[in-house]
């Protein structure tokens, strides 16, 4: 059977990158950008007053007149010749001539100028940012494949951009299917199930920054299912389906794919929770992923291969996933990738340990609350000790 880094290549080839557009800086935040920017100037873009005081130049005088203001906002002003100094503030030009910054702290105010502090020396070049030690005029400040978060918005905003070449978002519909499954709000008998696999694919992406998602739901009927994907095709990119997907008589998703030119790629991974897992691609190449209808099993799945898969397609450069180690012995599995829920904590020793998180089923979408995510267990015999690192997936 596939293992769980065969099927990840085998979606990640047949995905591909998405199309760029381009929004407004306001529309911006949590999207992938897909263009370089550059420095727009040198940044300061002048010899910048770093403390709110007056700015003079260098010499042996202690008492200076105040022969005017340096606001910022303004053009430099011309420092007279003289025992004189300019009121200067934050984030104002130097005046020409100047070359030092004296702190309002370290002055007294007397006769209409201000006198140095009894024994304090100012050093030439003091609280001045020259214009350019941040960056020059065309430096590459943000590439291709970023999340733009706060500091890249205020990189795009700080160097003129106010639209910005970003990754489109794929047209994504989600799909329970079940005749036991319910809506949220109304009634709910004893043999059926309140839908809840959808909302937390939906809330695996929108937490991404996909927006928001098209949700729905369709009953165990192979003619039902065939109508409402195919109508999903033609609006949608990506469909996201949970159940339906193992072995059981009313199991249609397969089937209903091959009626609809779906070509699978891969059905079934080994792993568990979510072996039963299907994907393909339609004839417009539309992504298919058939997750199965548990729900520690859909989320898993959703978080381990769909979420990733549609950010690499975006061009997203960071993976989401990184390492940690584990806090107690975990059971492996012979043959099959373990998936195992975790609480994270921060230890002593400045690592993150991963304590397993009591889920008793893989129905138990209850407990998950208690995790922050999964541990990905290599198969194997026995059990992996405390200590051993391994790879954690976020909800
Ligand atoms: N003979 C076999 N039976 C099963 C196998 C197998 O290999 N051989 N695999 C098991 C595994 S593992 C899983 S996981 C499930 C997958 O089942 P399906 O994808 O076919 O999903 P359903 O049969 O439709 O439902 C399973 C289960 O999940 C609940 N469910 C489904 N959708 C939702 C939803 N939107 N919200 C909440 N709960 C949902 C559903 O009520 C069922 O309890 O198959 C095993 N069987
Ligand atoms: O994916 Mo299933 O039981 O492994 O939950
Ligand atoms: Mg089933």
């Amino acid at each position: 059977m596939l293992e769980t880094y065969e099927a990840e290549v085998m979606i990640r080839e047949a995905m591909g990158q998405v199309a760029t557009e381009r929004v407004a800086l306001e529309r911006a935040a949590g999207r992938v950008l897909r263009q370089t920017i550059r420095a727009e100037r040198d940044q300061p873009p002048y010899d910048r007053v770093t403390m709110d005081g007056v700015a003079l130049r260098a010499s042996l005088e202690r008492h200076f007149d105040i022969a005017g203001i340096q606001r910022a906002g303004m053009a430099a002003e011309q420092l007279p010749a003289g025992a004189v100094c300019l009121e200067a503030m934050t984030g104002a030009m130097l005046p020409i001539g100047a070359d030092m910054v004296v702190p309002i702290e370290r002055l007294r105010r007397r006769d209409g100028g201000v006198t140095l502090e009894d024994g304090y020396t100012p050093e030439p070049g003091q609280f001045i940012h020259r214009k350019g030690v941040d960056c020059r005029a065309g430096d590459t400040l943000l590439t291709s494949g970023v999340r733009l978060n706060a500091p890249a918005l205020a990189i795009l905003a700080g160097n003129g951009f106010a639209d910005v070449e970003v990754a489109q978002i794929q047209r994504i519909a989600i799909f329970s299917t079940g005749d036991e499954l319910v809506p949220v709000g109304g009634p709910v008998r004893e043999w059926q199930i309140r839908r809840s696999n959808e909302h937390a694919i939906a809330g695996a992406l929108s937490a991404r920054g996909f927006g928001s998602s098209d949700i729905s739901w369709v009953a165990d009927d192979l003619d039902a299912t065939v109508q409402a994907l195919s109508e999903a095709l033609v609006s949608h990119d990506v469909l996201i389906l949970s159940g339906g997907v193992s072995m059981g008589t009313y199991d249609h998703v397969p089937a209903a794919m091959q009626r609809l030119g779906v070509t699978k790629i891969f059905h079934r991974i080994a792993q568990r929770p979510g072996g039963p897992m299907w994907f393909g691609i339609g004839p417009k190449g539309q992504r298919v992923f058939g997750l199965p209808g548990n729900p520690v099993s859909a989320l898993c799945c959703c978080v381990r291969y769909v979420v990733p898969a549609l950010l690499e397609a975006q061009g997203l450069k960071r993976a989401e996933r990184f390492t940690v180690i584990l806090a107690a012995e975990a059971m492996l599995l012979p043959a099959l990738t373990r998936f195992l829920p975790v609480t994270l904590r921060q230890t002593g020793a400045g690592h993150i340990a991963a304590a397993p998180a009591p889920i008793p089923t893989s129905g138990d979408y209850n407990h998950l609350g208690t995790a922050d995510g999964f541990v990905e267990l290599p198969p194997g015999a026995g059990h992996a000790p405390v200590g051993t690192p391994v790879v954690f997936h976020g909800w």
